[in-house]
């Protein structure tokens, strides 16, 4: 125990995500207390077993809920210009194709670097004050040595979870030659760019890369130290998620159009399925099938995917009330998709759960209980954030 340490305590319903610490899979507690100092969650339990002395401050959060800050495991936030005729049109009519992000591809070579940046910051200040505690954030608007690195340190400067999305689409310069794309890809993009980046991304989907051309794609960024993650099955079925699941990718994307066997193949497999209502919700497609994808035991996670095409939102509250209303997805399992099953999409022990050792990220609501999240939708319910023990 610290006198630099703080206490939070008055919290009507903690959700720790430790089975061990409470209640169900979201091991929730009543009239809880959690202690944090040194960017750690340093004692978790009930109000009256606070132990004497535990901290030096005091926060009384006189009954609203806590739980942990959200894994949001899948943004795209460095780019230039937005979409929002493109999003209008498809309100009144036309369809989403991957081709739409060439607009983006233009409008981000032609940023600046401080653009880029003030823009990547504005977007995760937002989505900050909303809850996310960590934030993946994508290239993919650049598609060329130089505008990917470029994307690279832009993210680099918001995040530490920062993904290569080399092969996006194939930009206009390689219209008609999608090969020669992916060769220089693995020849040049990769090679230059993997020191700087965890993760390589591809959009394994009909107008943007085929099943062998993302396969070749992620086995050059694995054999350059990078850990695979997959765009896949969101406009149509396809080889997304079966080729995730045999590159043993920490997810696939998406995921709205599966097949039994595609589920089969999560199941057996370690590949985190990650939903993305927001997409769905703005280009007016289906929903995933996220019933039949969490009652076959697969881990199930909720991303924003910010990006100024598909999903220009930042809000994972919004997501959690889409994942609840239009996926049938309970409000304890959107939740938990939202904190433990990113930080699963992402790999991280250390985030998405509130126990002993954990980082000191951590959301209170302006709501008695987790529950509002999706029963109050639209209404800006997160009150305070805590990032590794710092208030926003
Ligand atoms: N699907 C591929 N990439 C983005 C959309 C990109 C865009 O339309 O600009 C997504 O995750 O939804
Ligand atoms: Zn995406």
């Amino acid at each position: 125990m610290s006198a630099g340490w703080t206490l939070i305590d008055g919290i009507g319903s903690l959700v720790t995500n430790d089975p061990e610490a409470g209640e169900g899979r979201l091991g929730l507690l009543r009239d809880a207390a959690v202690v944090i100092g040194d960017g750690a969650v340093q004692w978790v339990g009930p109000s009256a077993r606070v132990p004497d002395g535990a901290a030096g401050t005091r926060i009384d959060v006189e009954g609203r809920a806590v739980l942990p800050g959200f894994v949001d495991s899948h943004s795209h936030t460095v780019f230039g210009g937005d979409r929002a005729e493109e999003f209008a049109a498809r309100m009144t009519g036309a369809a989403y194709g991957a081709g739409g992000i060439r607009t983006t591809i233009a409008a981000t070579r032609a940023a600046s670097d401080d653009a880029l940046s003030a823009n990547a910051a504005r977007l995760a200040a937002e989505a900050r004050a909303q809850g996310t505690t960590t934030l993946e954030i994508k290239t993919g608007y650049g598609q060329t040595v130089r505008d990917e690195s470029r994307s690279l340190d832009v993210a680099a400067g918001v995040s530490d979870e920062v993904t290569l999305l080399a092969a996006h689409v194939a930009p206009p310069e390689y219209a008609g030659r999608q090969d020669d794309y992916v060769a220089m890809v693995i020849d040049e993009m990769i090679p230059a760019c993997a020191p700087r980046a965890k993760w390589i991304d591809v959009f394994c989907e009909e107008g943007a890369f085929t099943e062998e051309q993302s396969r070749a794609v992620l086995t050059a960024g694995m054999a350059a130290g990078l850990v695979p993650r997959v765009h896949g099955n969101q406009l149509s079925y396809g080889a997304g998620v079966r080729l995730a699941v045999e590159l043993g990718a920490a997810s696939v994307d998406h995921v709205t159009y599966t097949t039994d066997a595609d589920v089969e193949a999560l199941a057996g497999g370690s590949t985190v399925a990650t939903l993305l209502p927001g997409a769905d919700f703005s280009t007016r497609n289906k929903y995933p099938d996220a019933r039949a994808l969490l009652d076959a035991g697969v881990t199930v996670a909720l991303a924003a995917d910010c990006n100024p095409g598909t999903s220009y939102t930042t809000s994972i509250p919004f997501c959690i009330a889409l994942a609840v209303r239009e996926m049938h997805m309970s409000p304890d399992e959107a939740v938990w998709a939202a904190t433990a099953g990113g930080a699963a999409a992402l790999r991280r022990t250390d985030v998405g759960a509130l126990r002993v050792g954990m980082r000191a990220d951590l959301t209170v609501l302006d709501a008695p209980s987790h529950l509002h999240l999706a029963y109050r939708p639209g209404v800006p319910l997160v009150s305070r954030v805590f990032a590794g023990g710092a208030e926003r």
